[in-house]
């Protein structure tokens, strides 16, 4: 039975951009001109790569956090502060460790000012609701992942919510809990048990987009933007194996791995590499550029042995596979292979088009080379697709003694990065370099150096 769809909207976010303040100057723009309708009766799934921008999206859409311009509605009002109509479920749970299920349950109430009686017997329904009845003088500590997101669950539907929003909800759960709370979840929501008009679900997860939504929001990345909206019109329950579900999935992968990739800005910086700017004599690792703007292009976080054994599967694969499909044969989600296949991609080793990957010469080459053949091509690949490396060489050169502390690298893309993705990047750049026999790293002093 599929909910019913009326045409009023709830949710209007008009023109949305984000940007946060870098450490060293300047700012990083993450969210660029995003518009979106929810509408009652309404479950909206939001995609994107890793980074994009999807939890400050919602954060935008429930007032945790103001948009840098343009406007979020609610019933067709502005939303000034905390949007009144929306209660958010958190991917790590986010309960208060000192309190009972119950009292946890209760917060929520308590915030907006709900007599205690009446909180009182709201949080035992909501707790019932979730299926956590018996365990409301419980302690967070006492419960398995799974419930612990149930209560997180059961806080936000105890304010009866038109919007429930979520933010990957059941990716911090094993493969049964988060099965078992999806379905509960949506027996809630297609039976009406709960009052709530529409949901907003981040994913990174497409099968459960297409499993669970109505609608799926696709957005890019660097900054993100919404490349595609795909409408998903299957009756629930649905069936993951029927041919018109997997469609659906196939559809929704190819827009995501198209879009991820930004081979524009991929080719740019093959050409900033090759146009010498890596030999330009900058003081440190600069950022990966692409594009007219100049703007950042972030190092995807995989390593070189992951690289690896990606390339490697793909020759035994005919050098050529759909990643969907190998995604799952290898029970990975699409956010720990994307930043393989980008890497690989980045360095020319693959190319993808549309949900597809396929070994470039270069790329088999690779696979089929000895150990040593390998590193050296890994290597070539590095020097003429990474900047920054070279960047990084050329300050271990010029000091007597071919040292460099860890923070010295990492103060420079902090500036660019701010202090997580710096410490990403610089991982990326230090196991690359290593792998490709760059440079080398003392773990204990934290200080790259070359080798004699
Ligand atoms: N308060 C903040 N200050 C500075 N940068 C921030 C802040 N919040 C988010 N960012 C940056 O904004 C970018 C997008 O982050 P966000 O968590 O919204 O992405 P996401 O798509 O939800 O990521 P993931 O899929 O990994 O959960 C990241 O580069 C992140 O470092």
């Amino acid at each position: 039975m599929a909910v019913a769809v009326s045409r009023s909207p709830l949710i209007e976010v008009q023109q949305v951009t984000k940007s946060f303040p870098l450490p060293g100057g300047g700012r990083m723009q993450v969210l660029d001109g995003i518009s979106l309708r929810v509408d009652e009766g309404e479950f909206v799934a939001i995609l994107g790569p890793s980074g994009s921008g999807k939890s400050t999206f919602l954060r935008i859409i429930t007032g945790l956090v103001p948009a840098s311009s343009g406007q979020v509605l609610y019933r067709g009002r502005p939303v000034a502060g905390v949007n009144p109509g929306v209660a958010m479920v958190f991917q790590s749970f986010a309960l208060y460790p000192w309190l009972t299920v119950l009292q946890n349950v209760e917060l929520g109430l308590e915030a907006r000012g709900v007599p205690a009686e009446q909180r009182r017997r709201r949080a035992l329904s909501a707790i019932d609701m979730v299926g956590l009845d018996g365990f409301e003088h419980a302690f967070p500590k006492e419960l398995s992942g799974g419930m612990k997101q149930r209560v997180g669950l059961a806080r936000a539907l105890v304010v009866e919510p038109d919007v429930l929003v979520m933010d990957e909800p059941f990716s911090g759960l094993d493969v049964l809990t988060a099965e078992n709370l999806r379905s509960d979840l949506l027996e809630l929501w297609i039976d009406r048990r709960i009052p709530t008009r529409a949901m907003v679900l981040v994913t990174h997860s497409i099968e459960e987009a297409v499993y669970m939504a109505d609608r799926a929001v696709v957005l890019s990345r660097d900054p993100a933007r919404v490349v595609a909206e795909v409408p998903i019109p299957l009756p629930h329950w649905r069936d993951r194996d029927a041919p018109e579900f997997k469609a659906l999935v196939d559809q929704v992968y190819a827009l995501l791995t198209t879009h991820h990739k930004d081979a524009e800005a991929h080719r740019a910086l093959r050409q900033v590499a090759g146009s010498g700017a890596a030999g330009s004599g900058a003081a440190g690792p600069g950022p990966a550029r692409g594009g007219a703007a100049g703007r950042v292009r972030q190092l995807p976080s995989a390593r070189a042995g992951a690289l690896n054994g990606f390339i490697e599967l793909l020759e035994e694969a005919d050098g050529r596979a759909d990643l969907y499909a190998m995604g799952s044969r290898l029970q990975l989600d699409l956010e720990d292979l994307l930043p393989i296949v980008d890497a690989a991609e980045l360095l020319n080793l693959c190319r993808v088009s549309a949900g597809d990957v396929e070994l470039t010469p270069t790329g088999l080459a690779y696979a089929q080379a000895s150990v040593t053949r390998r590193k050296e091509l890994f290597r070539q690949q590095v020097l003429a697709c990474v900047p920054e490396l070279e960047r990084m060489l050329a300050v271990l050169r010029s000091k007597a003694n071919h040292r460099m502390p860890r923070e010295f690298f990492l103060d420079i893309l902090e500036r660019r990065y701010g202090t997580a993705e710096a410490h990403r990047q610089l991982e990326t750049l230090i196991d690359w370099g290593r792998y490709a026999e760059l440079f080398a790293y003392d773990e204990a002093s934290q200080t790259v150096f070359l080798e004699s």
